[in-house]
């Protein structure tokens, strides 16, 4: 590691977690909440919306495209407000390139809006954006009438070249991948007729939960998603649920401090997000949920998650990876403290992520003295009951908010004073982290 890279120093905590908590906004659900009030015609109003930097990065790319975002701050944190979106008139040329930072959702979306469009705009990010693969997105666009320069790129900077032209398709994705989903089927809402995709497992359906208060005709159910077009969106009100995968982190600290009981409220209760409840309670924790309420189609509740003594790994299958991919680190942390191995099989969506999950796991438990191998797609950890971090140990995030977030609580969970490097990455997803973790020690 670059010996000049800042570090953050994160004390242990001295206590229990009791009681409990929001977290902010689903950052899946934020994006599409504003992409979707973009596109239609009128003024949507939305609420809950997570303030976050992958977020910002979405808000500023429709405003360069001519949306017009009035999203001010309330005193839970969250963002509310008026979107007035482009609706028939489509989106402006932009005056210069998109620069969608970290964010994988907002380019990937982004490419799928801007497709039934005449125009050309060019989509850039940050370093850890342009490493990351685009052509599992390009192609089908291709395959409706877009095109892109340079054709065939893998990698950022990338122009698309919309058309108002498109072609609906039935397309078979070899990855489940939302973002792959939700850029067709966004498409598709230009193209005149049936755009269904087919995937191999079922990933996170908010994008066709929520088109339907948009007016659009969409539908999703074991694995294969579709859209009737062509229409145009019409402006609705979208309050945003608590996010899953924020949520997962506290429930996971929950599980591993000893006494610790905590109930997140007002969190995204939709089954394609919450494998990882699924799998704490394979792995012996006493984690349930309960259903409140639906924000708008989106079945929203209360997560509660006790500490246990006695935790024991298992076997998470390929089919339901998806239903927990971005919580795999923190999973993998629990796991490390479990008796026995466990496996999460199928993971090498992970490799493609903000930085390479897998090795990055692999690293750090290392660190913590626990075994952790790959072998071919599938992930091992033998867990140890007593594994910690020695005081002091660095942890390298790799600028990954879920890295950052997972090192930080194995030296908070095993109560050892541990520094993180690239730990500002939570602000991507979850700024106020370590504050939410702190407040909940009695
Ligand atoms: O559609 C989304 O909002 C997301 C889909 C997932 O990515 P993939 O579609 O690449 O699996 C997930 O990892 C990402 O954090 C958010
Ligand atoms: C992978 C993630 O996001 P994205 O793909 O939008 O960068 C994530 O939030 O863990």
């Amino acid at each position: 590691m670059d010996a000049l890279r800042k570090t953050t120093v994160i004390e242990p905590l001295n206590g229990s977690l009791l009681g409990s908590i929001r977290v902010p906004g689903d950052k899946s659900i934020s994006h599409r909440a504003v992409l979707l009030a973009a596109m239609a015609e009128g003024t949507s109003r939305l609420s809950g919306v997570l303030d976050s930097a992958d977020v910002r990065s979405t808000i500023g790319a429709v405003r360069s495209l001519g949306a017009q975002v009035s999203l001010s701050k309330t005193a839970d944190g969250s963002l509310e407000g008026g979107v007035v979106g482009w609706g028939s008139a489509g989106p402006h040329q932009p005056d210069g390139p998109i620069d969608c930072g970290n964010s994988g959702t907002t380019v990937r979306l982004l490419m799928g809006v801007l497709a039934p469009w005449d125009i050309s705009v060019e989509l850039t990010g940050d370093d850890s954006l342009r490493r990351r693969p685009m052509r599992r997105v390009c192609m089908p666009l291709v395959r409706m009438g877009a095109r892109f320069e340079p054709e065939d790129n893998e990698t950022l900077p990338i122009t698309i070249h919309g058309t108002r032209k498109l072609r609906p398709i039935d397309y078979a994705t070899p990855v489940a991948s939302a973002q792959v989903k939700t850029a067709i089927l966004l498409a598709g809402l230009s193209a005149n007729g049936t755009t269904r995709v087919t995937e191999p497992a079922a990933s996170r359906n908010h994008t066709e939960l929520m088109l339907p208060g948009f007016g659009a005709q969409a539908t999703s159910a074991a694995g294969v998603a579709e859209v009737e077009g062509p229409v145009t969106l019409k402006a609705c009100e979208i309050p945003v649920p608590g996010d899953p995968s924020s949520a997962a982190f506290i429930a996971c600290a929950a599980a591993l401090i000893p006494e610790s009981a905590v109930q997140i409220e007002g969190v995204s209760l939709n089954p394609t997000r919450i494998g990882f409840l699924r799998t704490l309670e394979q792995m012996g924790v006493d984690a349930s949920r309960r259903s409140v309420s639906s924000l708008g189609r989106e079945l929203t509740g209360i997560i509660s998650v006790e500490y246990c003594d006695r935790l024991h790994g298992c076997e998470v299958p390929a089919d339901k990876i998806a239903t927990l991919i971005d919580e795999i680190p923190v999973l993998s942390l629990v796991a490390s403290r479990a008796r026995g191995v466990t496996v999460f099989r199928g993971v090498d969506e992970l490799r493609v992520k903000e930085t390479d999950r897998a090795a990055a796991i692999v690293e750090g438990l290392e660190l913590m003295g626990v075994d952790a191998w790959i072998e071919g797609s599938d992930l091992f950890i033998e867990g140890n009951p007593e594994a910690a971090p020695s005081p002091g140990t660095v942890f390298d995030a790799h600028d990954d908010h879920r890295l950052a977030m997972t090192w930080a609580l194995a030296g908070m969970v095993c109560g050892v004073p541990v520094e993180v490097s690239g730990f500002e990455s939570v602000a991507i997803s979850y700024p106020r982290f370590l504050e939410d973790v702190r407040g909940l020690v009695r």
